[in-house]
């Protein structure tokens, strides 16, 4: 039974799936049995040569699985080994705890040795805080003697739901998870925690795991349907015309490469307005790109008045904070889509409220901050550490009814009603400088040519990661600019995580 992979589900409605899998009939016993047995195969994939495989088990269902694990792989003539607490009687877990001959040894008996490895089902969805210190010895003793660590669900230690270690936490090689997979295992840290990811279908019917999250990893199946269709009557302007605002000579860089990208996602036509000292060093590095002179607000209005600007970007290099507050708001009163980037997002730390309010309506603002703007523009989210990025991510697109791509090795992308993507398959060499001013140029440039806001975020993103790993390791901004392409209506799902 194919399930569907595309959807996070977090450890609580998870916890609401599995009610209603029992309601349904479903044997929550031979669900366990499922689970077990995944694990037991992967450790017999992957671990071939091992002398010996440790299971620590927990007090409920995540120890559970580990009891049927290690029976399956005693039947398989593994050499095995039990420690933990035995689990309360009358549950799955008992039943699968007394089918499992041999005994069960108390945690801190285990001594590792040479060509152990370890089944972690201490605990998985239902950890709601630190581990004890039997636990972190374990964890501790595994990390010391670089002993694998296959975990059961989740690495013991590790929010599903957040995606940050509780306290100390196992570092997996491999991680077994059942149904769909957890915030906590594309969130940063979780997901280095994680190690190799395997998503097991344990006989949980797909239709069940229709949560009410909103919460997918970002997958084609986000956007597909509104990406800009190549007609063969088009012009150039029924692609859009994309505005990009350069700052003063000295970082005027970050305008071009987010022009370059605009250009290459798919606008028809793209200006990049600078101040006027600035113009002739932007003129002798373009060709295809377009020049304007813009001093203030009142050349800018004048230009505003050319209805065929379709969408905005400003704040890449834009230094002064003044005159970007002032820009934005008169861009905001043109009703038209507008991305703001870097100093943009920066230079409304001191009137988020009033940013919010210029962007009331229908959802056309895009706010693209890395960890450092967003705390910045969200100083109250930032802080508090009860909230997942995503969480964190949502509260801010609800608060200025913008998306908001909130970058990183883990980016989220949410809207104001709450749909949220966690984008895990860029390449780590994204991280160069000015690849965020090229981002921002690939969401303008979809948005220029009519794109919903929120799906325009979920495909700059994955176009973003999709252009540097065809720039390869190594590459610089220029590069990575260069190898952005219209988006793909062909392109199969791509999702690596
Ligand atoms: N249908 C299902 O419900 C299935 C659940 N499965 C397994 O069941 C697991 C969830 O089982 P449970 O809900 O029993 O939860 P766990 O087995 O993760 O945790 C058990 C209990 O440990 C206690 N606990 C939490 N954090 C602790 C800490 N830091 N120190 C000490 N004690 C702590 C809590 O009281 C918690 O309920 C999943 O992760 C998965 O492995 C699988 O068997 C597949 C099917
Ligand atoms: N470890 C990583 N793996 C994948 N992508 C990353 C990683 N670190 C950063 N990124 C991405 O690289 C880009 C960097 O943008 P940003 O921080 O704005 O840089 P700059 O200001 O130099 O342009 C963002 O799109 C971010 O999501
Ligand atoms: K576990």
């Amino acid at each position: 039974m194919a399930i569907d992979d595309t959807r996070l589900v977090t450890p609580a409605a998870m916890g609401a799936i599995d009610a209603a899998a029992a309601r349904g009939g479903i044997d929550s016993f031979t669900l366990m049995q499922a689970a077990g047995a995944h694990v037991a195969a992967v450790v017999l994939a992957h671990y071939p040569d091992a002398l010996r495989v440790v299971v620590v088990c927990g007090p409920g269902n995540n120890g559970g699985d580990g009891h049927v694990a290690a029976r399956l792989l005693m039947q398989s003539g593994v050499a095995v080994a039990r420690f933990g607490a035995p689990p309360k009687p009358g549950g799955d877990a008992a039943r699968a705890f007394t089918e499992c001959p041999g005994s069960l040894a108390p945690l801190e008996d285990w001594q590792p040795r040479a060509g152990d490895v370890v089944i972690d089902a201490l605990f998985g969805a239902g950890l709601d805080r630190a581990v004890g210190d039997d636990v972190a010895a374990v964890i501790a003793r595994a990390e010391a003697t670089g002993t694998p660590v296959v975990a059961v669900d989740l690495p013991s230690g590790l929010s599903g739901r957040t995606g940050a270690p509780t306290g100390p936490c196992f570092r997996a090689e491999h991680t077994v998870t059942f149904a769909a997979r957890k915030p906590g295992h594309l969130l940063m840290p979780g997901r280095a925690l994680c190690g190799r990811l395997h998503l097991c279908d344990i006989g949980i019917p797909a239709r069940l795991i229709a949560s009410d999250d909103r919460l997918w990893r970002n997958h084609p199946g986000l956007y597909s349907d509104h990406l800009p269709v190549a007609d063969a009557a088009a012009h150039k302007y029924t692609h859009g015309h994309l505005a990009v605002f350069s700052g003063p000579l000295i970082s005027s860089g970050a305008a071009r490469l987010a022009a370059v990208a605009g250009l290459r996602a798919g606008a028809g036509l793209v200006t990049v307005a600078s101040p006027p000292n600035a113009v002739l060093t932007q003129a002798s590095h373009f060709t295809a790109i377009m020049q304007r002179a813009l001093g203030g607000a009142d050349a800018l209005a004048d230009w505003l008045g050319d209805r065929r600007l379709s969408a905005f970007v400003l704040g890449p290099g834009f230094g002064d904070a003044d005159k970007a507050r002032a820009f934005t708001r008169q861009l905001a009163d043109t009703g038209r889509p507008v991305v703001l980037d870097a100093d943009g997002i920066t230079a409304h730390a001191a009137c988020r409220d009033a940013l919010g309010a210029a962007f009331g309506g229908a959802v056309r603002l895009a706010l693209t901050p890395h960890e450092g703007e967003f705390a910045r523009l969200f100083p109250d989210l930032a802080k508090d550490p009860a909230l997942s990025k995503v969480d964190r991510a949502r509260a801010a697109a609800a608060m200025l009814n913008a998306v908001v791509v909130y970058k990183g090795a883990d980016t989220v992308i949410a809207a104001p009603d709450g749909r949220s993507a966690i984008n895990a398959d860029a390449p780590a060499w994204l991280a160069t400088a000015g690849s965020g001013d090229v981002l921002a140029g690939i969401l303008g440039g979809l948005l220029a040519q009519a794109m919903p806001v929120f799906e325009a975020a979920c495909a700059a993103v994955a176009m973003h990661g999709l252009a540097a790993r065809r720039a390869g390791i190594g590459m610089t901004a220029e590069d990575l600019a260069g190898q952005v392409r219209p988006p793909d209506h062909s392109a199969a799902d791509a999702g690596r995580t």
